[in-house]
């Protein structure tokens, strides 16, 4: 459906082109909407796009990418912009298409467990909707009360709940997708078993938005969990936090295996919200979250955790009594991120085989220690999952080109440590701009060409999301 390439436009002709598709108060051109809705939460690169455009219907965006290769216009989505690999920044006069009218959400099923959402469509809305109907929609991450899920699947979201319910793709039953030539595909049809060839809707979850944009999308939804309980565990060696993951997981099924350094926790509590879990610091601590449903899933818990005192892997523990206890544990973890933003961290979200976490971890810690001596180090992370936040704190009076180009340099080591334990550059943040340059230490040459094909099949004049991912 891709139309022949014509003159470029004037910015004028552009707006006026948009409007007629969306309507004249759908189309934004100020400058605090240019600067809002042309970037992330990675605010490395400055906002530059030509235009802001609200579509309301899988037609107006269809439209949209039409004009965009009618006159070789660069699309960039946009849902709640919490992305942190800059896959959503509009920094070269693009065209941003933000889903937020796109925010429905209809034609729940009980009995197949679905519903449908738009594109715009809040995280936090779709938990809501799920326990208002009595079910549960297990994807949860920090920045849920205000990511959409377009970007959820574009980016294939984990989270803090992925060693139980696995990541966004785990959950999505059908996709409307407009791709780049501009064709409405409806991606499945929410079927649970569909042996019909390639499974395409898969390339969109985690394509990035470079392949075209989800407009629509069916969930599946499950059922509530029981009395989550939350233990805090301090674990001086980092080395011991995957023995106590062992330990634990040999005998219960846990919801959430996550760590955190006392550097991390230190910055969260200086903060002043939320108190200490125990008198007691250790360089490290887990947090396992488990269902409690009987007093048996008690007792199981606490004699792994004597165990592990026993063990010495553990010297001291807390465990949840209530919801909000459990709640202010879980923000020791969940308020990390938010709270090292002020020192415009260099981010690093790496991921190994959970079996290969130990050596892993070790080797890139003696990198990171030797090579960073000015430098705070910070880690956190699904540690359950093999996924590993390596965050550096800028200095004060170091100015941020400086600080980027001295992490950029050890990051290439950082890279080498994960491609020798064939491990991932990008865990659970996507490549978009940030993780671009260090593709190929995960992906293979032979892999990249074909994932240059697949782009130029769907997007044959490279329209949606150009530079994110891959060039091609
Ligand atoms: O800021 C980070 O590095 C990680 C953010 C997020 O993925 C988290 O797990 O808190
Ligand atoms: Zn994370």
């Amino acid at each position: 459906m891709t139309a022949p390439t014509e003159q470029a436009l004037s910015q004028q002709a552009l707006i006026e082109l948009l409007s007629a598709i969306v309507g004249d108060d759908k189309v934004r051109t100020d400058a605090d909407s240019l600067e809002n809705f042309g970037k992330d939460w990675t605010k490395i690169y400055p906002p530059k796009p030509a235009a802001i455009v609200f579509p309301k219907t899988t037609e107006q965006v269809q439209k949209i990418v039409l004009l965009a290769n009618q006159h070789q216009l660069a699309l960039v989505p946009s849902g709640g912009r919490t992305g942190l690999s800059a896959g959503a920044v509009a920094a070269n006069g693009e065209i941003v298409v933000a889903f937020d009218y796109m925010n429905q959400i209809s034609d729940f099923n009980a009995t197949d467990r679905t519903v449908k959402c738009g594109a715009g469509v809040i995280t936090e809305q779709l938990q809501t909707f799920a326990e208002d109907n009595g079910l549960f929609y297990p994807v949860d991450f920090a920045s849920a009360g205000s990511s959409q899920l377009g970007g959820n699947i574009s980016t294939n979201a984990g989270g803090i709940k992925v060693i139980k319910w696995g990541m966004t793709r785990d959950w999505v039953a059908g996709l409307t997708v407009v791709t780049g030539n501009g064709d409405i595909l409806e991606l499945n049809k929410d079927l649970m078993k569909n042996n019909t060839g390639y499974d395409m809707r898969q390339l969109f979850i985690g394509g990035e938005g470079t392949l075209g944009f989800v407009t629509e999308a069916t969930m599946r939804l499950t059922r509530q969990p029981k009395n989550l309980t939350v233990l805090v565990l301090g674990i001086p060696e980092l080395d011991n936090v995957m023995k106590v993951l062992s330990q634990f997981q040999a005998d219960m099924d846990l919801t959430a295996f996550e760590f955190f350094s006392d550097k991390a926790m230190q910055k969260v509590l200086a903060r002043g919200d939320v108190p200490a879990p125990f008198e007691t610091s250790t360089d490290f601590y887990a947090l396992i979250e488990f269902e409690a449903v009987t007093d048996a899933d008690m007792d199981q818990a606490m004699t792994v955790f004597e165990q592990c005192m026993e063990e010495g892997w553990v010297v001291d523990g807390v465990i949840s009594q209530s919801e909000t206890q459990a709640a202010n544990l879980w923000r020791l973890r969940e308020d990390i991120s938010e709270t090292i933003s002020e020192w415009t961290p260099y981010k690093n979200d790496i991921s190994v085989v959970v079996s290969k976490v130990p050596p892993f971890l070790r080797d890139i810690d003696e990198v990171v220690t030797r090579e960073y001596p000015d430098f705070e180090i910070i880690w956190f992370g699904h540690i359950g999952d093999g996924n590993l936040h390596l965050n550096i704190l800028k200095p004060e009076g170091l100015a941020k080109e400086e600080f980027f180009e001295k992490c950029a340099k050890v990051s290439t080591w950082v890279f080498e440590i994960v491609e020798k334990y064939q491990g991932s550059v990008s865990a659970e943040h996507g490549v978009g701009m940030t993780k671009k340059p260090y593709l190929q230490y995960t992906r293979s040459a032979a892999e990249m060409a074909y994932m240059k094909a697949v782009k130029l099949a769907f997007d044959p004049n490279n329209v949606m999301n150009p530079g994110k991912l891959l060039d091609v």
